[in-house]
């Protein structure tokens, strides 16, 4: 018996022994399962940061249809109106999809891309203001038409190009007239005017911080409506990056989607953020309005 004990007992004490590597590396697999853990918690971050109750009012895999979608959201209580038969007697958002062809996004992503080209932001977001010509260019801004001289570039933005851009912009004020009923030349195109480019980059300074809550009327000079045309598409081209209202109980989703045109009153009725792109590269162009005829620009001519 004791004899046929033996070897058990030298075999318990074998597994004793095979079992030590385990217990003393199981700090190290604690902490792999832990760093590995936050790593997926991180990637999945932007899901959980959207409020499960925010309505998305436009999918990426969807389109919307011909009349477009509205939503109407009350206008500050405080609001006092100067140009009556232009301002918003009723605030909300209004999305398009048939406004503007993929086609056409992608001719517009090229013109971006022949200025950013020049010089881009060395953190996540490059601007690109078609007006004044301001080009982000590492930590800084500067003149496009500048940078394509020293290039040695004739002709940077083609007469092709603008007028493509003056296309877009003429439908999207089309909308805006129609939808909120403003008689000819009462709404002007004002600045700034811009291409954004934006990526998962750590940011550089305060402008690559596109993520934060900001309302329009407060961030710009004079803005009335804000229009936001989106050159590529959530969840395809880039992660992240999707569009929140963040008003309290119409704190809506808009997924950016290629040729999407997203227009809105510009007031503090409308807070809004960009969440951050998780990875791929978003394009858009701001194009704002106002009835201010003081604060009107014209159509941008970048004549290098
Ligand atoms: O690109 C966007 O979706 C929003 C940009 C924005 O909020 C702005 O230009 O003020
Ligand atoms: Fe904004």
């Amino acid at each position: 018996m004791a004899k046929s004990k033996k070897p058990s007992a030298a075999k318990s004490s074998g597994s004793e022994e095979g079992l030590q590597p385990v217990v003393n590396s199981l700090p190290r697999i604690l902490f792999t399962f832990l760093i590995a853990g936050a790593a997926i918690l991180y990637r999945l971050q932007p899901l959980w940061r959207e409020n499960p109750n925010a309505m998305v009012l436009a999918m990426w895999n969807s389109t919307v249809g011909t009349n477009g979608m509205v939503q109407k959201v009350p206008c500050p209580e405080n609001q006092k109106v100067e140009y009556s038969g232009c301002e918003a007697a009723t605030c909300g958002r209004y999305i398009l999809d048939r406004l503007v062809t993929n086609e056409e996004a992608e001719k517009l992503i090229a013109i971006a891309e022949k200025g950013m080209s020049l010089g881009g932001g060395s953190g996540g977001a490059t601007i690109l203001d078609l007006h004044s010509g301001a080009l982000s260019v590492g930590t800084k801004f500067a003149d496009v038409r500048e940078l394509a001289k020293k290039s040695g570039i004739k002709e940077l933005f083609s007469y092709e190009d603008l007028k493509l851009y003056r296309s877009v912009k003429n439908r999207i004020q089309v909308e805006i007239e129609k939808k909120w009923k403003i008689g000819p030349g009462k709404l002007k195109l004002t600045k700034p005017t811009f291409f954004s480019r934006m990526t998962d980059r750590r940011p550089s300074t305060v402008h690559d911080e596109y993520w934060h809550v900001h309302t329009d009327t407060e961030q710009y000079d004079r803005f009335h409506y804000t229009s936001l045309l989106y050159l590529n598409t959530y969840h395809t081209d880039f992660k992240g990056g999707r569009f929140m209202f963040d008003s309290p109980g119409n704190n809506n989703t808009v997924h950016p989607k290629a040729g999407r045109v997203s227009i809105f009153t510009s007031g503090t009725e409308n807070p809004h953020h960009v969440e951050r792109v998780t990875s791929g590269t978003r394009y858009a162009i701001t194009i704002p309005f106002t009835c201010d005829p003081e604060y009107a620009i014209a159509d941008p001519q970048m004549e290098v």
